[in-house]
């Protein structure tokens, strides 16, 4: 390096390593209070959740409001959210169940959202996913809800009527599919390989450049990368972690069709999340089928004040035309003005159930 300039670096790397001796040294106090946390919690009840999604949020958005800059408030969400999960995990081990193998868009969902201070259990379907957070064996559970090309992951939605588990955050990032092969490139290819939603968002991308060969879905994209790994006549759809988890070489890359393809992915688990002041809550409706009854059922939310952000219908799978409909609004379920429009709609909905309020993303 040239002189002059390591003359100026010097002192300038000198005054980097004594500021990160002083972080080092506040983490760990951070930490100490923490554990002091975890004890008195443990000491209130034996079984009082360490997670504290809504104290979370408020963390990290108490921050953002705070900060000047030129730290960007993007960097201030992942690095508090990896200062938590340690802080955390030295409470106690979060375990968190996700679709996978290893290198899944979950698992790169669960991981932004609880940190990496985590034990991960990957799951081979979403059913495995919602019953492990059911059984216990893991706490927290990442699943997909909606993408941004192909709409509704339907059986998520199935499953958050079927089962009792609790929404308790969202997620949503930014899906990159990359197309992967043992060689890097396409010779003797006869098969891709993805998640049907996968093969669903390259579409376009498929057509044009690959039009002959066959595509077959599997349960997973980091699945068909674990395959691509062992066939070389296989290519997989799936993330750059997953190429580099699985040693594939990528043949292109962003072969999604729409390059702001998104996926939002929720967070589920056992407890309740309190109010961080700024939540959502989602639930589940469903009203006899008869002319204007789906606009009568909604009215509840205007009355009180009460906005609506999504809108979701699913069979309900009876033959008569009937469905549930998946409503997010805004506000948590203990919030007046929402706790009063959810009353009215129990006593006229044939069916209602909370999912759950937690904050919003
Ligand atoms: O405030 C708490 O309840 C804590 O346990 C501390 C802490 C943190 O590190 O700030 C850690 C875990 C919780 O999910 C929320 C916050």
């Amino acid at each position: 390096m040239d002189e002059s300039l390591l003359a100026k670096l010097i002192p300038l790397r000198e005054r980097i390593d004594q500021i990160d001796a002083q972080i080092l040294d506040l983490l760990n106090h951070r930490a100490l209070t923490a554990q002091q946390v975890g004890d008195a919690k443990h000491a209130h009840h034996e079984h009082s959740p360490v997670l504290r999604p809504e104290r979370e949020s408020q963390v990290i958005r108490a921050l953002q409001e705070k900060n000047s800059g030129p730290m960007p408030s993007g960097a201030i969400s992942s690095i508090w959210t990896e200062i938590m999960s340690a802080c955390r995990g030295l409470e106690q081990a979060l375990v968190v169940s996700y679709l996978g193998p290893a290198g899944s868009f979950s698992e790169q969902a669960a991981f932004e959202h609880f940190g990496h201070s985590v034990s991960s259990l990957p799951c081979p379907s979403f059913d495995e996913v919602f019953r492990a957070v059911q059984s216990g064996s893991a706490q927290v559970g990442m699943v997909p809800v909606e993408n941004s090309t192909e709409g509704a992951v339907n059986r998520t939605l199935d499953l958050l009527r079927e089962s009792n588990v609790d929404i308790i955050g969202e997620h949503s990032i930014l899906i990159r599919h990359c197309l992967m092969t043992r060689s890097g490139n396409m010779d003797g290819v006869t098969k891709v390989m993805a998640h049907p939603q996968a093969l669903a968002q390259c579409q376009g991308w498929l057509n044009a450049h690959h039009p002959s060969i066959a595509r077959e879905p599997v349960s997973s994209n980091a699945e068909a990368a674990r395959l691509a790994a062992i066939d070389p006549t296989i290519a997989g759809i799936a993330s750059d972690a997953a190429a580099q988890t699985w040693g594939l070489q990528v043949v292109s890359q962003g072969i999604q069709d729409d390059p702001h393809n998104r996926t939002r992915f929720l967070a589920i688990g056992q407890l309740k999340t309190l109010p961080s002041g700024r939540d959502k809550t989602s639930l589940i409706l469903a009203v006899s089928n008869e002319a204007g009854a789906v606009y009568k059922m909604l009215a509840p939310f205007s009355t009180n004040g009460v906005s609506m952000t999504r809108f979701e219908s699913r069979p309900a799978r009876t033959g008569d035309w009937e469905y549930y409909f998946y409503v997010d609004v805004e506000g948590h379920q203990l919030d007046p003005s929402v706790k009063r429009a959810l009353a009215e709609l129990k006593a006229q909905c044939a069916f209602f159930k909370i999912l759950g309020s937690y904050p919003c993303q």
